[in-house]
């Protein structure tokens, strides 16, 4: 059983303020992702709930137990980095053994835990080979294993994906997932590739600079962000943010490139149109009902092909079309919005208003 709660976390490292007050509560058995831009401070918190780097300031609770001041070993929790960090001189057996001995297990127990750990990961082959003679993705689930034989009520995984190719990332990610179901621990997860975030994740948290924009559900975080920033982080392509004004039910672009009525509206006069690139109407032709622009260039994907377009007023814009709809460059066109799809926040701090 494994209960987080974080209360105003802050770190400095000498002048820099690196976390600003942190809080968040993480639940038993939740597979939780931290996602943000590069150097938001996902790994600093990572470091900070395995005790690895002291809290400047705030508490960490692990099952209602204060832990800013208990030793790493101590707190039950195990961490697996992007750099594997194995002992290259000990195979892969003695890399999973080693921990475990340390924790003062018996021969027999570690045995078994390393038998355990071997099957749930599909290492049986390979625990006599030496870390330079397994593959990226072979090394990573030893490195997993190294941390699944001490048996934690917490695993920390910071970017575990991020040095293998495309093709092991997703078989490595089924496996991370297939795990979390298996032994039903609480898993805390760092990455900055939202698709992962997404695939993965119970619960998201976004941060930036710092702090927590939004905690939820990878649904919520699509569907309902809480402001601008976590609109254009989750999604891809992008989420297209449109100045505009309102006038009664018609919300105008601001250079009056055009007009179009996406339905119930918030109480503003001026506000940021969200569109996600599956929500966007497009038309050949311009003058109708809906904002001007110029298709830029088409992305072909097979199943289905981008249009990027720039709008009158400079905005890039993001329209999903089928495979067949050939939007040359240069050619002009209209854009609306699905009923009841678009998204307002708002144009002073960006925050989500509802219609
Ligand atoms: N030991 C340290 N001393 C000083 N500054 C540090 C230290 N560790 C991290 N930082 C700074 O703290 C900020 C957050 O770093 P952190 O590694 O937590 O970011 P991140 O979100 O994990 O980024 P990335 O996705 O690039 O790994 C960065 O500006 C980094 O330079």
């Amino acid at each position: 059983m494994a209960q987080l709660s974080l209360h105003g976390i802050k770190k400095r490292f000498r002048e820099t303020a690196v976390l600003h007050g942190i809080d968040l509560e993480i639940g038993d058995r939740e597979f939780v992702v931290f996602v943000g831009p590069s150097g938001c401070g996902k790994s600093t918190l990572l470091r900070l709930i395995a005790g690895l780097d002291p809290i400047t300031d705030g508490e960490f609770f692990l099952n209602g137990q204060r832990m800013n001041d208990v030793a790493p070993s101590k707190r039950g929790i195990a961490m697996v980095f992007q750099s594997y960090a194995l002992y290259p001189h000990m195979d892969v057996y003695e890399n999973m053994a080693f921990g475990a001995r340390l924790m003062g297990l018996s021969k027999d127990e570690v045995e078994a835990r390393i038998a355990e750990a071997a099957r749930m990961l599909r290492l049986e082959p390979l625990l006599q080979r030496k870390p330079r003679e397994l593959s990226g993705g072979q090394r990573q689930r030893v490195a997993i294993g190294r941390a699944l034989v001490r048996k934690p009520a917490v695993f920390l995984l910071d970017e575990p994906l991020s040095n293998l190719d495309a093709a092991l990332r997703s078989e490595v990610r089924l496996e991370i997932a297939r795990l979390h179901r298996q032994i039903g621990g609480t898993m805390i997860y760092v990455t900055h590739d939202q698709v992962e975030a997404m695939t993965l994740a119970d619960k998201i948290v976004v941060m930036n600079a710092g702090r927590i924009e939004q905690v939820g559900s990878p649904r919520e975080l699509y569907e309902t962000p809480a402001n601008t920033f976590v609109a254009s982080f989750i999604g891809s392509p992008r989420m297209t943010l449109i100045d505009v004004t309102r006038e009664g039910d018609r919300l105008s672009m601001k250079d009056g490139g055009g007009s179009l009525a996406p339905g119930a509206l918030p109480d503003a006069a001026a506000m940021k149109l969200g569109v996600r690139s599956d929500a966007v109407l497009l038309t050949r032709g311009q003058g109708g009902e809906g904002f001007a622009g110029q298709v830029v260039y088409t992305e072909y994907l097979g199943d289905n092909a981008y249009v990027y377009v720039r709008l009158s007023d400079g905005t890039l814009l993001a329209a999903r079309v089928g495979p067949n709809d050939g939007f040359e460059p240069d050619t002009p066109v209209t854009m609306t919005v699905a009923p009841g799809a678009a998204h307002f926040f708002s144009a002073e701090d960006g925050r989500r208003l509802a219609p």
